[in-house]
Order: structure tokens, then sequence, then C-alpha cells
């Protein structure tokens, strides 16, 4: 079965050595999305910002793929301090609503580019 590389213009281009998403047959695997805007490669300001930024831009990875948020089925959520956890999460689950996959949230000493939240998901069709 093929591997697919999935690349959108619509999502931020990668910061490093990695794809935005690797699809085989029905499975999405997607690299983590920091709060970049993908016009401009500079992260959006404040954790409120980069969080809707950073779940667009996993908006977008899934449209490119052809796969909707209800196919996500795991995410990962890292953030630079625990204590946005309550703001992120209404964020979070404005955007997926009914969908709400198996999710772990962790705190991490830094992120990229200092980002304040990064969220990476597995989806499957
Ligand atoms: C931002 C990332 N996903 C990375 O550096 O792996």
């Amino acid at each position: 079965m093929e591997k697919k590389i999935i690349n959108t213009d619509k999502a931020p281009a990668a910061v490093g050595p990695y794809v935005q998403a690797i699809q085989k047959g029905n499975m999405l695997y997607a690299s983590g999305q920091l709060g970049l805007v993908p016009e401009t490669g500079v992260l959006a300001e404040g954790v409120q910002a980069q969080t809707k930024q950073s779940l667009a831009n996993i908006q977008a990875v899934l449209d490119e793929a052809g796969f909707a948020k209800e196919d996500v089925v795991k995410t990962t959520v890292f953030l630079a301090d625990i204590r946005d956890f309550a703001v992120v999460n209404e964020i979070y689950a404005e955007y997926f609503g009914d969908a709400k996959p198996a999710r772990s949230c962790v705190e991490v000493a830094k992120l990229p580019k200092d980002g304040l939240v990064e969220i990476e998901f597995v989806a499957i069709k």
C-alpha cells in the first residue's frame, strides 16, 4: 500500500525535517501543528489565537487529505504552560463539538518557535 505525503499551502510549511501528514490507506498521521499562520510562517499572538490557528491548520490538512474532523481518533496537545489547559480546552471543544477524539494533553518545557500550543492527530476513515 502506497504512502502518500499530504502537503497544502493552506497549512504552514514544516519548520523542520517532517511533512504535514502521511496517508496510508484509510489512516492519516499528522505532524504537530503550531499556531503558525500559513501565509506568513509567524505564530499568531497569544494562546487563544495560536490554538485557533493550530486547529485551522489541522482542518486544512484534513481537507487536503479528504478526511473530516469526525475521522480524527486521537490527538496529542502539547502546552508550554499547563495553566492554559482551560482556555485551550474551550477552543478545542468548540472545534471538535460532538466528534471529540481520544486525547492526551501534556506540558512540555519548550515548543518549536517558542509556540504556546501544538496539536497532532491520527485519523481513520
Ligand atoms: C512543529 C513540529 N511538528 C515539529 O517540529 O516536529
